[in-house]
């Protein structure tokens, strides 16, 4: 059994009848025969054993003290038996002169008796000391409580009445030297105001609980644990019978539970008894928690409001419970910081426009109040007037920040003044790995844009992951994915500057799955660079592959310039011959395609080794080529015509945040000019913007035309309404946003009714050819068939796209249409 069972099933009513019991019997105090000395050795065998010794002695000592206290009382020896003189002796433990004491105040002189002593509250510690003479169990017990001091254990009890009378203290303790204390200096017993604490007084907590006072306390909690279930009881039954109808009296009650459905109410004897049970089960925790705390538990006010409604069972049964009183609200005690701000006044700190919020309303109000009195002056029907209106309109509801001012420069007259170079871009295209950005990357280290130590970083870089023959490639495909895959993915761009020309690479991507970032970089290009291997079957395989498509595709873009790379001859020992004959096949593929070969030339090279590129190849094998190097080629093409004087058309290459803006952009303006403080629009957004700042070749500038490539840092527009692919243009001459449009296309794969993919730049939009109004002639442009139902890779065809959105295009522009990963088609809008 363990512990905690062996406590649970302790007897405690037993035992407290045991204690209450054991070694108090009423005899125990008695006179017994051996101490009066008269043992019977009939009556009492154990006498006349060797224990009765000390009982011979008390024989003859009772009967001396006998005669001694006889003598003492004289003539009132025979006012008392000898019974008593025998009892007094025995009780003054044979002492004569007490006995006689004794019974001459008791028996020859009795006084007055005096009045019961008061049972002192203070637990024992009384100012009278007094000894009683008790007789009965109850009256030891009640001796037992009074306490130290008023008990002698050896005054016979069975006496009569007035043998029970009190022995004042005084008489008992006479002679006792301390007591003869004169009354004003006695000790006055003050009663402490409240109980006593614990050990040595100093602590409030209850002092140890006896066994006796835990039962004592269990039995008082469980009595006022049943009246308070009664008393439960009672308050749920009154809520939960409702009120009979006087017309139901005599039928069964129904009530309605739920949805209505009416259900008979059970008998109030059953009602009862549920209810009762239901109470007890709701008001189990509520109880508990009250009689957990003893202080609080027996007087606490029962709040109706504070018991659980009835269970869903209980109320089946006995009905729907009437609503009971709303639950008192809880005490908040609110966080100690809480008290110092109120939450009134937390709500007040925001309910007032900031000292920010004031001075932008108050800039709001005054370009409110200029725009209003403009309107006030115009008069109606004015088509310009009304115009400006519009503007001012919206540019108070995208942003209400100041404008950015304008110098109104003539920036044609300006350019045409400023004695700058000329600026070019140029394409990179060709094959995959046909060493594109290795040959960059050693122009770019052969003109010291990039210096040595980079590239030996590069290559220590290159070789940890196994492709160090890629450093060169790595000055322009930055990206990681691009450096781990070996592959370059989008559009590099960086800048070199000759004597006579500002130089822009665009490094494209020459695998097929990124020929979209391929027509990005080649609608920003004067003129490409194509990269031929020149390495025995790549050639071939490029032929077929991207060294075609690009060709095509550059041809559609409208780049007229090529200058042809013949790359990695050194793998080929420079080989004469083989230069030759990628040179005429090239060349015979171009001519097809549309070039002019006045505008095509071939330069042998390496670039792994910088061969040709801005230094002639040292190599005797090379040696008998005398033509000029890339970097010659390069500048003596001649870039694209400008259109300085056509509207603002630039295409956003990239959007990012900037230390100058929040919102800045970078691209190549294909046409017109702008110039910082000026108005743009953004399409197809629509919406307005201005140029706080601009950027030539990281130097800000006042203004910038076609053909360059500028960084602009815009205000006033929300960041959203701006993205990669979208036109900036004059809001005064805005491109149109159109979902269908007109097109001249040569076709590089059969055409039909089919969808595509419309590409301009970095735009492009699902679209779908519904119409081939016309198949024309190549060179003439001349109707050959009307509607035919397909185009024939390599024919010209009028075509109808129609797009799912609008975008901006107009005519004019080139568009690449390509369909399940391929270039189908590409031509000029109409
Ligand atoms: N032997 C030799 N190898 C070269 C030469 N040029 C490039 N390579 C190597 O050809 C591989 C591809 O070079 P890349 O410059 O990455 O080729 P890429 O055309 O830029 O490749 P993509 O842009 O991914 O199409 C590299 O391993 C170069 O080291 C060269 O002139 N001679």
């Amino acid at each position: 059994m363990s512990r905690h069972q062996a406590y649970r099933n302790y007897d405690y009513e037993n035992d407290l009848d045991e204690y209450e019991g054991a070694g108090y019997s009423d005899d125990e105090d008695e006179l017994s025969p051996e101490d009066r000395g008269t043992t019977d050795p009939e009556q009492h065998p154990l006498s006349i054993s060797p224990f009765a010794v000390p009982n011979v002695r008390s024989v003859a000592q009772m009967t001396a003290g006998t005669a001694q206290v006889r003598t003492a009382l004289g003539s009132d020896s025979s006012k008392v038996t000898t019974q008593q003189i025998e009892e007094a002796l025995w009780h003054y433990y044979y002492d004569v002169d007490k006995s006689v004491a004794y019974l001459a105040s008791k028996y020859i002189s009795p006084k007055p008796a005096k009045p019961p002593a008061q049972k002192n509250k203070s637990g024992g510690r009384s100012s009278h000391f007094y000894i009683d003479t008790p007789s009965t169990g109850a009256d030891r017990q009640h001796v037992k409580d009074v306490g130290f001091g008023q008990y002698h254990p050896n005054i016979p009890e069975d006496k009569p009445a007035e043998h029970r009378s009190r022995l004042p203290s005084v008489d008992f303790f006479h002679d006792m030297p301390w007591l003869n204390i004169p009354n004003g200096r006695r000790t006055v017993f003050i009663e402490p105001p409240y109980p006593r604490g614990g050990l040595l007084g100093g602590s409030s907590a209850p002092g140890k609980v006896s066994k006796l006072q835990a039962l004592a306390a269990a039995r008082k909690k469980k009595a006022e644990e049943q009246k308070l279930r009664l008393k439960i009881s009672q308050l749920s039954m009154e809520d939960a019978i409702p009120e009979r109808p006087k017309e139901s009296i005599g039928h069964a009650p129904r009530t309605l539970v739920g949805d209505g459905e009416p259900l008979p109410l059970h008998t109030n004897a059953q009602a009862h008894t549920t209810s009762d049970e239901t109470a007890e089960d709701s008001e189990s925790v509520d109880t508990e928690a009250r009689t957990s705390d003893p202080s609080i538990a027996a007087d606490l006010p029962l709040n109706p409001a504070l018991l659980a409604p009835p269970s869903t069972f209980a109320q089946i049964l006995c009905g729907l419970s009437t609503p009971r009183p709303a639950p008192v609200p809880r005490k908040q005690y609110p966080l100690p910081y809480m008290s110092f701000i109120s939450s009134s006044a937390l709500a007040d700190a925001f309910s007032e426009p900031s000292p920010d919020d004031v001075v932008l309303a108050a800039q709001s109000k005054a370009s409110n109040k200029k725009l209003a009195a403009s309107i006030q002056k115009k008069k109606p029907g004015s088509k310009e007037k009304d115009d400006d209106v519009i503007d001012g309109i919206k540019a108070i509801k995208v942003d209400d920040a100041p404008l950015p001012k304008s110098k109104n420069l003539d920036v044609i007259s300006e350019y045409e003044k400023a004695e700058s170079k000329r600026n070019a871009s140029f394409v990179v295209v060709g094959h995959v790995d046909a060493g594109k950005s290795t040959l960059m990357g050693r122009l770019l280290l052969d003109l010291g844009v990039v210096d040595q130590r980079t590239i030996q970083k590069y290559r220590k870089e290159a070789e940890s992951i196994g492709k160090s023959s890629f450093a060169l490639a790595w000055v322009l495909d930055q990206r990681s994915e691009e450096r781990s895959r070996g592959v370059t993915i989008d559009i590099a761009t960086n800048k070199f500057d000759t004597d006579s020309t500002s130089f822009t690479i665009l490094d494209a991507p020459g695998h097929r799955d990124f020929i979209p970032n391929m027509i990005a970089g080649a609608s920003q290009a004067d003129f490409a660079i194509l990269v031929v291997d020149a390495t025995t079957g790549a050639f071939e395989a490029g032929l077929k592959g991207q060294t075609r498509e690009h060709s095509l595709l550059l041809r559609s873009m409208g780049v007229s310039r090529i200058i042809v790379a013949i790359n990695k001859l050194d793998t080929v020992a420079w080989s004469q011959e083989r230069f030759d004959e990628i040179s005429q096949q090239v060349s015979g593929f171009l001519s097809a395609t549309g070039f002019q070969l006045k505008n095509v030339s071939y330069v042998p090279v390496s670039g792994l080794h910088g061969d040709n590129l801005v230094n002639k190849s040292a190599d005797p094998a090379a040696a008998w080529y005398s033509g000029n190097t890339l970097i010659e080629e390069l500048e003596s093409s001649e870039p694209m015509a400008r259109a300085l004087t056509k509207p603002l058309r630039m295409t956003i290459s990239e959007v990012f945040r900037s230390s100058q803006s929040p919102l800045t952009i970078s691209g190549r303006i294909e046409a017109g000019s702008l110039q910082a403080g000026d108005a743009v629009l953004v399409q197809p957004s629509g919406e307005k913007a201005y140029i706080k700042s601009l950027e030539l070749d990281a130097e800000p500038v006042d203004w910038a035309v076609a053909g360059q490539n500028v960084v602009i840092h815009l205000s006033n527009i929300d960041p959203i309404h701006v993205r990669v692919g979208d036109i900036i243009c004059d809001p005064k001459q805005p491109i149109a946003c159109i979902d269908t449009f007109t097109v001249k296309v040569l076709a590089f794969d059969i055409l039909m009714p089919m969808q595509v993919d419309v590409h301009r730049g970095r735009l492009h939009a699902a679209g779908q050819i519904t119409e081939i109004p016309a198949l024309l002639d190549k060179v003439r442009g001349t109707v050959l068939k009307k509607k035919p139902k397909i185009v024939k890779p390599g024919s010209v065809a009028r075509i109808v796209v129609r797009m799912g959105n609008k975008v901006p295009l107009e005519v004019g522009q080139r568009v690449v249409l390509r369909s399940g990963g391929d270039t189908v088609a590409a031509g000029l809008l109409e």
